[in-house]
């Protein structure tokens, strides 16, 4: 990092005063002597507070830290509601760059002379210009000749090395923050920094983000309620992505939506629906849903559909992820928070020596002011925020991944909320969570876990006559048999298993009584071996 750099970064920090949210008598006397030399560097700004003045000082040092002040602004989780706020006005207004170097790194990216070999009506003048990348339209002939509508995205040059540096300098703040500040164990900010980190860096890369926009599309190619433009990964890029252009009307602005007469009360229910599809029948969701990259359809207003871009953040979430979430906002809404505790001991989630009562207790502090309302009007996000917190206190490790889920579920609500104020989320989200964990448990699952083994069992069915051959002829040798009990259990284990082959095959041809028949078999064959061995 250029000196010039670090001192106009330490220069901005502290003429913000955020040298003093830390404090006095905490700081070691080496950084209280490093400040000292630093005199002329005084905090300019006493009148405002301190939220503010981060704010201002975040908003000073540009991109990279404008895009963190955005991130910290969603995690309601860390900061106090004010500073959270204030963060929340940052706005990351960058000057575009020049047109003309976005056409050369583009002819660079692509291999060719000139952007009229593959693009006509190239626009120099860029539709939108952001932090990261600036976008321009174009029209692409396909491979069938016919002249398609697409934008180009560009990374911004030179980007990458002014991130690294900044970056480099924000996790040795995180570093001093962690040592000397008596909260650091609940903000945890190395890995708040190493997160955003891995954030940012995963914008940079537009292959990395068109592979996610194919992902999304192919999940919902069928719904009337998601669309996302298609990409042309022919022409993509590490730092060039080309894809389909949508003429949607953006989400935020209602006035538009009203004046075509869109079923608002659908929209608004769509929002959560698709979301909770994308959680828990994908497992791999839209993480960054601000209202910039939502857009509704002009089509059919009446059965109006979301148009999705910039998937550059993306959540996955495992089994147990989901089984966590389900189980627990069950619970919750029943508020049943004695379940709740225990589910998260049962879970190994909170060691297994957590008081159950005290950790009832606490969950029931912070959730019971939430219940208070009509149920039509809780926030699941602000659930998640209180059960984390809670969870936090008890020693559980939240995974980034439930937190990201998490931000992404208050945009969500937010969003919900703007285009139809009355959203019952509870009405909208449950059937989801109790399909999902009826699926879970129920005889389905149980048949689905035995058809994801059948392609095990298929490939081993060959080797099971031989074994029946080699184990009877083992019984024949007087001298090598064991007790002559013990051939039991496995012919048992044999049988059951056989049956239990059956019964897959016959679920892959829908023949259920047969399933269900052999399945029985297979049971009762598991229980005799097991009882005989
Ligand atoms: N496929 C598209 N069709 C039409 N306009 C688009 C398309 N993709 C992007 N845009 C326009 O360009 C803007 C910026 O795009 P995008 O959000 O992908 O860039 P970004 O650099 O990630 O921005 P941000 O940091 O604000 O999320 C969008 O808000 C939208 O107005």
């Amino acid at each position: 990092m250029s000196s010039a750099r670090l001192y106009y970064i330490t220069k901005t920090l502290l003429s913000y005063g955020l040298d003093e949210l830390i404090p006095r008598k905490r700081v070691p006397w080496f950084a209280k002597l490093a400040r000292g030399s630093l005199f002329w560097l005084r905090n300019q700004h006493k009148d405002k507070p301190a939220g503010m003045r981060l704010r201002l000082a975040l908003q000073e040092l540009g991109p990279v830290w404008i895009k963190f002040g955005q991130m910290l602004s969603t995690r309601r989780d860390l900061l106090p509601h004010d500073v959270a706020l204030e963060l929340a006005l940052l706005q990351d207004q960058v000057e575009p760059f020049e047109g003309e170097l976005a056409q050369q790194l583009i002819e660079k990216a692509l291999g060719i002379n000139d952007i009229s070999e593959l693009f006509s009506d190239f626009s120099q003048t860029p539709l939108a210009s952001a932090s990261i990348a600036q976008v321009h339209t174009a029209t692409l002939i396909d491979e069938h000749g016919a002249p398609q509508d697409v934008v180009i995205k560009v990374i911004r040059p030179n980007i990458k090395e002014q991130i690294d540096a900044d970056l480099m300098l924000m996790q040795k703040v995180a570093r001093l923050v962690a040592k000397l500040l008596k909260e650091a164990k609940r903000l945890r900010p190395i890995e708040v920094v190493n997160e955003y980190k891995k954030t940012l860096l995963d914008e940079l890369d537009l292959m990395r983000e068109g592979a996610n926009a194919i992902q999304l599309r192919r999940n919902f190619e069928d719904s009337d309620s998601l669309y996302i433009p298609f990409v042309y990964s022919d022409y993509s890029r590490n730092n060039v992505l080309v894809m389909e252009r949508i003429y949607g009307i953006p989400v935020s602005d209602t006035d538009a939506l009203l004046a075509q007469n869109t079923n608002m009360q659908l929209l608004a229910e769509r929002g959560v629906e698709v979301f909770f599809t994308q959680v828990f029948r994908d497992s791999f969701f839209h993480a960054d849903m601000h209202p910039g990259n939502i857009f509704v359809s002009r089509e059919n207003p009446h059965n109006p559909k979301y148009i999705g871009i910039d998937c550059g953040i993306v959540g996955t979430l495992n089994r147990e992820d989901k089984r966590y979430l389900a189980e627990n906002f069950i619970a919750f809404f029943n508020r049943d928070y004695r379940q709740v505790a225990q589910l998260h001991v049962d879970s190994g989630w909170v060691p297994a020596d957590t008081s159950i009562e005290e950790f009832e207790f606490a969950i029931r502090t912070v959730c019971e002011p939430i219940f208070n309302k009509p149920l039509a009007e809780i926030s699941f996000g602000h659930v998640l925020v209180n059960l984390f917190n809670t969870a936090r206190r008890f020693n559980m490790q939240v995974q980034p991944q439930l937190v990201l889920l998490q931000k992404t579920l208050l945009y969500v609500e937010g969003l919900g909320r703007q285009l139809y104020p009355q959203l019952d989320l509870w009405k909208t989200a449950k059937p989801f969570l109790e399909d999902w964990v009826k699926e879970q448990v129920g005889p389905l699952a149980v048949m689905k876990k035995m058809y994801a083994n059948l392609p095990f069992w298929a490939e081993k069915m060959p080797e099971l006559p031989d074994l029946i051959y080699q184990n009877l002829k083992r019984q024949q040798q007087p001298v090598q048999l064991p007790a002559p009990q013990s051939a039991k259990p496995l012919l048992l284990s044999i049988f059951a298993g056989s049956c239990l082959i059956v019964s897959g095959l016959c679920y892959l041809q829908h023949d259920l009584v047969a399933c269900v028949i052999t399945a029985g078999f297979a049971i009762a064959g598991f229980i005799a071996a097991w009882r005989s061995a």
